[in-house]
């Protein structure tokens, strides 16, 4: 049998635990303005390990697909299932500390508190969780991003890609079971976006952290191991590895008039 360490990321993909497991995902907003469906039965199982990308046109659920996946919001039926608990089944409290303790975030607007510094920021999620402030750790994932040396600033002192960095240093202290990044790159130059996909991409690769990414850019897509695809609450397509090119292509056909190809799918 073949350590867990000598065996290659992919073959790791292949037989890894899930992380995420979604099961007749449904959820439904009513408003003055009636009833919008934004989820309508999304299975999904993400594995350990596993880089992914979410996509699809405005309003088609992602937002609601990553907030339900994370608990943050309640599904109205269908089950979550986080390191194989059914976290759709907890009280609040129970939920929220789940959350600090097996979910990491990663945002387009970095959400860093200004007051702290990088690495009292870093161990935040720690000090919420009620766990040792392990400041060694803080400092090894700093440097793991690329800022040894910044531990001691605020986050105001850096640069929007340092942030992100921090961020992401942040999200993976306490071993999470997943992060879920919501547009990390969207406040990013091209280059800059390069760097942080490159780091979560190593968050992964190296670190064994499990990521799912919601994204509008087919580049930034392109550094997942998978990209999923969502049109009008369904998920309705997905590429393995794919180039940019090729989630272009596929973005393309789903991002049609409001009513457009998937609108008929049952609610
Ligand atoms: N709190 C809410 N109240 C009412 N409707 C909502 C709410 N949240 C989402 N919706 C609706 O649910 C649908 C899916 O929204 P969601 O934000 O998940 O889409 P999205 O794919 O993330 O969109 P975008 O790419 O524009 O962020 C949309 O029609 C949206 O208007």
């Amino acid at each position: 049998m073949v350590a867990w360490h000598e065996r290659l990321p992919s073959e790791r993909r292949q037989v890894a635990e899930p992380a995420v497991e979604l099961s007749a995902l449904r959820r439904a907003y009513t408003g003055r303005r009636g009833t919008v469906h934004a989820l309508r039965g999304v299975d999904l199982t993400l594995r350990r390990g596993t880089f992914s990308a979410v996509m699809g046109p405005s309003g088609s659920g992602k937002s609601t697909l990553l907030q339900c996946a994370a608990g943050l919001d309640r599904p109205d039926s269908g089950t979550v299932l986080l390191g194989g608990q059914d976290i759709t089944r907890l009280s609040e409290n129970q939920l929220t500390r789940l959350r600090r303790r097996s979910v990491g975030f990663v945002f387009q607007a970095f959400n860093l508190l200004p007051a702290l510094t990088v690495v009292q920021n870093v161990l935040l999620p720690l000090r919420l969780a009620g766990e040792r402030q392990d400041r060694a750790r803080a400092r090894e994932l700093l440097a793991q991003v690329g800022l040894p040396d910044h531990a001691d600033r605020r986050p105001g002192e850096l640069s929007g890609g340092q942030q992100q960095r921090v961020a992401i240093a942040r999200a993976l202290i306490t071993r999470p079971e997943v992060v879920f990044a919501d547009e990390p790159t969207g406040a990013l130059d091209s280059r800059t976006a390069q760097e942080v996909l490159g780091l979560l991409r190593r968050a992964v690769d190296a670190m064994d952290a499990t990521v799912v990414m919601v994204t509008h850019d087919p580049a930034a897509a392109s550094h997942a191991d998978r990209v999923l695809f969502l049109a009008d609450g369904l998920l309705v397509d997905e590429l393995v590895r794919p180039d940019a090119g090729t989630v272009a292509d596929r973005m393309a056909t789903l991002t049609g008039p409001v009513g457009g190809p998937y609108a008929e799918r049952a609610a």
